[in-house]
């Protein structure tokens, strides 16, 4: 019952129930937390790097199925804040944690255990304690998979191992992005989204589409004179 939950915030007068959540995105410099938190919060995206000093806030306000809206508060905490006293401060009252490492930097991946390990003494090391966040550790940057050096299976391997939540995601490209905050926003209200929800949230992967190949000069034909399928790349 909405009442009872303890992120039920308001009720609006066609009966819509809002609820306030907090995430928190953990990982180390350059592992693309900022994109994260600004293509979610602004669908905006940078190429030029700048360093978080401490902590940036966002916020997004969606619905997460019918008459069910979250406000998010996205604190994107600096890359450097490891180990120091703040970061257990800012762990406080989460409702979300995401820890992201970058898809080409395996030692990114590899200090994933580092930041679990604050986020568990931030909450006493019960990680079946009320209270607990819903963790997730997030793969970003897949866009450059090709040139990836963390095996798909190790990250699932990890997750599992530590009962985290698991997203691949893009920054860049949006791939993911929804999906993976509303996904996670779910669990923490203990709500199932429905199969359509969460295709919708899945979004449209950017397609572009490329020349037609020609054959001798003209495109290629099929037998009834009909124009083949085209081609699509996925950038
Ligand atoms: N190819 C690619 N580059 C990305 C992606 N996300 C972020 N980047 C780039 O990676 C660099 C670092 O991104 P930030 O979002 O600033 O990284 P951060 O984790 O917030 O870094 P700190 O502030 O040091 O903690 C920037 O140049 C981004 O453009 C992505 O999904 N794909």
């Amino acid at each position: 019952m909405a009442s009872l939950n303890p992120h039920f915030c308001d009720r609006t007068e066609d009966s819509d129930q809002l609820f306030r959540l907090k995430a928190v995105i953990l990982g180390d410099g350059t592992t693309g937390k900022t994109s994260l938190a600004r293509r979610f919060s602004h669908s905006t995206y940078g190429v030029k790097y700048e360093q978080t000093i401490g902590i940036d806030f966002f916020l997004q306000q969606f619905e997460l199925s019918d008459n069910t809206h979250v406000t998010l508060h996205v604190w994107d905490i600096g890359g450097q804040s490891i180990g120091g006293s703040m970061l257990q401060t800012y762990l406080q009252g989460s409702d979300i944690v995401l820890l992201v490492y970058d898809v080409t930097n395996y030692n990114t991946f590899a200090n994933i255990k580092d930041w679990l390990s604050e986020v568990k003494k931030a909450f006493g090391g019960n990680t079946k304690a009320e209270g607990y966040p819903i963790v997730a550790l997030v793969a970003n940057k897949t866009d450059l998979d090709y040139k990836a050096n963390i095996p798909k299976e190790k990250h699932l391997k990890f997750a599992h191992e530590n009962s985290l939540e698991s997203c691949r995601i893009s920054a860049k490209t949006n791939d993911n992005v929804e999906y993976c905050f509303k996904w996670l926003s779910s669990l923490a209200l203990h709500m199932t989204p429905s199969k359509y929800d969460r295709e919708e949230w899945k979004g449209v992967v950017k397609a572009v589409l490329i020349q037609e190949p020609m054959v001798l000069d003209r495109p290629i034909v099929s037998t009834e004179g009909q124009r083949s399928s085209v081609a699509c790349s996925l950038q």
